[in-house]
């Protein structure tokens, strides 16, 4: 059955040219050819193979992984692939490394913070990793709260030299990625202490290991923290803890783009928003976003085939059954996933628009947009990743059993991802970031300062917070300016209900604590908004292609009235909508499901995925899935042998036994 598309029927009922949905998913053709070709250079290469991932020991798995990052520089190197090019090769060969925190965090971080003669000197190093460094913020003790991380950087002046101790069990380093057997050097995020006085949190370059044998610097004791959830999935990443017995380190290794010590021990504060200390965090969280619709799509492209391909009751007499992806529940888990992995795509984009923007803004001096771009890049964060997470679960349950083998590659999938929930900030605290800012543009409202960005929608809470839905007949649902009142005023409301509550504590702090959930249902909504407002924007761009427009429209639509109808409670209990219009919302979804159905196999293929990629007996291009997974269980260590290891000690006895029982 080898070269037989079993998807090919499925693919010929698609009423929209793939190929140019593949540009508006890549974003530009020049993206799309990008990633088309780095995707292939991956595939072919046997160093980036990973079907066996599973089966191998941690540390065989760890030595495979620096192998795979020596032969990706190598071919980066012997390619002269660019910044673009050699970011797609890192996200194809698809196995977390040390390499994403040098290049994700330790590079942003010596950016943002260094001073210019700092990034000459460490960036030179560490573009062409002579240097390998990581970012070491979070403690044993404290993870979220950054300001209770309890690291020491006291200044000595008689050297001119920063100390760098542990003063606690919980103060030791616990989690940062390369650390545990890689890095060379790290960026300790720890209180900066001068004339007797704590300044709070502070980065400083401290050099960790030596760059002749990679031994560990005296006073210093690194290692791995230990294996994590699944096989294969984040276990290739070395996360590690760190405690320092007094580490010297020059006084010049204090990253002072910020803030500054002086050769006296004299601190010099910040003239800036001393926020911006947390700026790495700021870009990360805007690239997890961004990465939020390959992961999600990724496990939609395997359950949308796997789906098309598996087949269950309908059948009478011995015909031909039902293909699972007709059953409308099946339609329900699946399609809002599919309308959600293009929605956090476009969202994804104008996300990196904004971070672009805001950077630039900060360069010019202008801090004005840095709260929005702070809660947007926390508040999407959590929201993305919270529902990718879930999203790849539901796909697994969406495979039925296939879904649990390894070799569907949705568990690893899931094992992988899920930490993005936890990593870059807990997605509850984010969620509680977005509510302190969306609480205090209420608090503003009526001011005079009118709220801009994302929050715009609330200078008109005139109307926001008395309208009532216009929604007459099924089809209504389809007026964009329909959703987005009904988005809007059910943010809208939420949160000045959480602010009127708020109002009724004397201490607001308090009265914070004690409407945490609220709060976070209120962050959850406005985050909502966002996405589906970003995804009706795109539509009014100029989107070129035979029908691809259409099925945009149709995944918009399918986003925004299944949040309607799976947070019906939020849009009935503020009055944003009656019952009936809920009722016609449902009316809409199911037609628009009726709509991708023929779709939904060319939309996952415009993904570009390639097998390699998918590492999916389910999702396979051709859809060949049984024999397939016949050949991966045969590849199983337990099936090298006909009769297990173990049967002569533990099993014959036992069977002997019984035998002997049997007779008795
Ligand atoms: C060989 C091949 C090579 C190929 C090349 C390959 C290229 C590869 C590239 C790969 C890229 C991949 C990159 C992705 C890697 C992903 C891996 C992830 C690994 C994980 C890393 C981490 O987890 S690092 C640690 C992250 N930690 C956190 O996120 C901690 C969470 N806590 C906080 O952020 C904060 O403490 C807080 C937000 C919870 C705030 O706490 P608190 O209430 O105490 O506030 P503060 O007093 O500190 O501040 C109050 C004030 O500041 C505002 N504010 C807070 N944060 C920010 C911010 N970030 N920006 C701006 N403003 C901020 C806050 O709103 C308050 O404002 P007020 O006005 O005063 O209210
Ligand atoms: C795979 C992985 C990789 C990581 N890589 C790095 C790295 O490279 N560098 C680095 O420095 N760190 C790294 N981390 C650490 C990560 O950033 C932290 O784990 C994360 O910020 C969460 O902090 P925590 O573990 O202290 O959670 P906690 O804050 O202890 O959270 C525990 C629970 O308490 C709740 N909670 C906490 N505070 C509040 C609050 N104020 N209000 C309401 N609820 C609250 C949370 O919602 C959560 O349910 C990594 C973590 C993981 C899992």
């Amino acid at each position: 059955m080898e070269g037989i598309d079993h998807l090919a029927d499925e693919r010929n009922k698609a009423e929209f040219d793939v190929e140019d949905m593949k540009i508006v998913w890549a974003g530009s053709r020049h993206a799309f050819e990008v990633s088309d070709r780095i995707a292939r250079l991956v595939a072919s290469d046997p160093v980036f193979e990973k079907s066996n991932r599973a089966r191998l020991s941690r540390k065989e798995l760890f030595k495979s992984t620096l192998r795979k990052c020596a032969h990706a520089f190598k071919r980066i190197i012997e390619l002269r692939l660019n910044e673009e090019e050699a970011g797609r090769l890192r996200h194809f060969i698809d196995q977390p490394a040390y390499v994403d925190l040098h290049w994700g965090m330790f590079v942003p971080a010596i950016k943002g913070q260094g001073t210019e003669e700092q990034q000459k000197k460490w960036l030179s190093l560490a573009n062409k990793m002579q240097i390998i460094g990581c970012y070491a913020q979070t403690e044993l003790g404290h993870g979220s709260n950054v300001q209770g991380l309890e690291t020491t950087a006291t200044f000595d002046p008689k050297t001119d030299e920063f100390v760098i101790h542990t003063p606690t069990q919980t103060a030791s380093k616990w989690w940062p990625g390369g650390l545990g057997k890689v890095s060379t050097h790290a960026v300790v995020y720890a209180r900066l202490i001068t004339n007797g006085k704590d300044y709070g949190i502070h980065g400083f370059i401290v050099q960790l290991r030596s760059l002749e044998d990679h031994s560990p610097l005296p006073n210093i004791t690194v290692g791995d923290i230990g294996t994590k959830m699944g096989n294969g999935a984040y276990n290739s990443m070395d996360n590690g803890f760190l405690m320092f017995d007094h580490v010297r380190i020059p006084r010049d290794q204090m990253l002072m783009r910020l803030s500054k010590v002086t050769r006296e021990g004299e601190y010099v504060p910040s003239d800036v928003p001393k926020q911006l200390v947390y700026g790495t965090m700021v870009y990360v969280r805007q690239t997890i976003v961004a990465d939020a619709s390959n992961a999600l799509s990724r496990a939609v492209c395997i359950a949308t085939r796997y789906s098309a391909v598996r087949r269950q009751f309908g059948a009478h007499n011995g015909g031909i059954e039902t293909q699972v992806i007709d059953y409308k529940t099946q339609q329900n888990r699946l399609f809002p996933l599919l309308a959600s992995a293009y929605a956090f795509r476009f969202v994804g984009e104008w996300l990196k628009w904004l971070y672009t923007d805001v950077t630039e803004r900060l360069a010019a001096s202008d801090f004005a947009t840095l709260p929005e771009a702070h809660a947007c890049t926390a508040g999407l964060k959590s929201l993305t990743t919270t529902a990718t997470a879930d999203g790849i679960e539901e796909c697994r349950k969406l495979c039925g059993g296939h879904g649990y083998l390894w070799c569907s590659g949705l568990p690893e999938l899931f094992a992988v991802y899920v930490p993005a929930c936890t990593y870059e900030g807990d997605n509850v605290v984010l969620q509680l970031q977005v509510a302190r800012f969306l609480m205090k543009t209420v608090a503003q409202l009526g001011s005079g300062k009118v709220p801009v960005g994302t929050t715009a929608y609330m200078g008109r809470a005139a109307h926001l917070l008395q309208c009532r839905s216009g929604v007459q007949k099924a089809e209504d649902w389809l007026n964009p300016d329909a959703v987005l009142e009904a988005f809007e005023a059910r943010a809208l409301r939420m949160a000045v209900t959480c602010a009127k509550n708020l109002s009724k504590f004397e201490n607001q702090e308090q009265g914070f604590q004690e409407l945490l959930a609220d709060l976070v249902e209120a962050a959850i909504a406005h985050c909502q908004l966002i996405v589906v407002s970003k995804f009706i924007a795109k539509l009014e761009q100029d989107i070129g292609g035979k029908g691809v427009k259409k099925q945009l429209n149709n995944l918009c639509y399918i986003y925004a009235l299944y949040l309607l109808h799976k947070h019906l409670g939020d849009f009935l209990s503020t009055n944003c909508i009656t019952p009936k219009q809920a009722s016609l919302a449902n009316d809409q979804l199911r037609s628009l499901y009726t709509q991708v159905r023929p779709n939904a196999v060319a939309l996952v293929d415009a993904f570009n995925y390639t097998d390699h990629y998918l590492n999916s007996v389910l999702g396979r291009y051709d859809g060949n899935v049984y024999p397939k997974l016949f050949e991966e269980a045969w590849k199983d260590p337990l099936n090298d042998s006909v009769v297990p290891d173990g049967y002569h000690e533990y099993l014959r006895p036992v069977l002997k036994q019984q035998l002997r029982t049997a007779r008795l």
